[in-house]
């Protein structure tokens, strides 16, 4: 299938995923604060535009079924997964505002145009190639954080592991899966190459995101310069 082929060759970028001191220390609960807000507060911004790309996917939609399925990724991503991330900013005592006027990093701008320019240049299959690696990494990294004792009865980053992990979510991922398959397996292959080099980037991306988060780098590392 086409998504073996894609988790083959990106797999050394996903599993450094789960050796990342971020990801790691949402495990083990050792995870800073702060570095846990600055990453929900970017994490916001990227859901918006997360939510366009999947609204594009409704437009470019060639049948009824897979306009369906990207209005209700659109329709769970805008609804639950940023709930979570609402009660999270309530706690952190962030207010509504504050979350969705957060200014925006230089890594997340990458990503987020990367995803919104090739979604808008593509067909249905090119926006789906956009949005796999970020639910399907996701789904692979609560899983996996889930299965460590007691992560997901932590008091503050239980809800996250258990959000991610949950059957809800594993079910997104597996449908955005079977759809990735559905569009690419009939395509020549210089239109898979291309498909795979976005999953590639985004997956790149994905690590650029925890990594960010950890150094809470807006634009420069250690420098005040850019931040302002
Ligand atoms: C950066 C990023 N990638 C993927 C997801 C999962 O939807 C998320 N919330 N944020």
């Amino acid at each position: 299938m086409f998504t073996d082929r894609l988790y083959n060759h990106a797999k050394p970028i996903w599993d450094s995923y789960l050796e990342h001191p971020f990801v790691k220390g949402i495990g083990d609960g050792s995870l800073d604060l702060e570095k846990f807000k600055f990453f929900m507060e970017q994490d916001y911004l990227y859901l918006i535009d997360y939510c366009r790309v999947f609204a594009l996917g409704s437009v470019k939609a060639t049948r009824l079924d897979t306009m369906a399925m990207f209005a209700d990724l659109l329709h769970s991503t805008l609804n639950e997964e940023m709930d979570l991330h609402r009660k999270y900013a309530g706690r952190l005592g962030i207010s509504k505002d504050e979350l969705e006027n957060t200014k925006p990093s230089s890594t997340l701008l990458a990503y987020t145009s990367y995803m919104l320019n090739k979604a808008h240049q593509g067909s249905e299959a090119e926006v789906a190639a956009c949005v796999l690696a970020c639910t399907w990494s996701y789904n692979v990294i609560g899983k996996a954080l889930n299965e460590n004792e007691g992560a997901s009865d932590h008091e503050f980053y239980g809800d996250w592991i258990k959000m991610y992990a949950s059957d809800e979510f594993t079910e997104l991922a597996e449908a955005m899966k079977k759809l990735m398959n559905e569009l690419a397996d009939d395509k020549p292959e210089r239109e898979k190459a291309h498909l795979e080099e976005i999953f590639l980037h985004t997956s790149k991306l994905e690590y650029l995101f925890w990594d960010m988060a950890y150094h809470k780098k807006m634009w420069l590392e250690n420098t005040d310069i850019m931040n302002s």
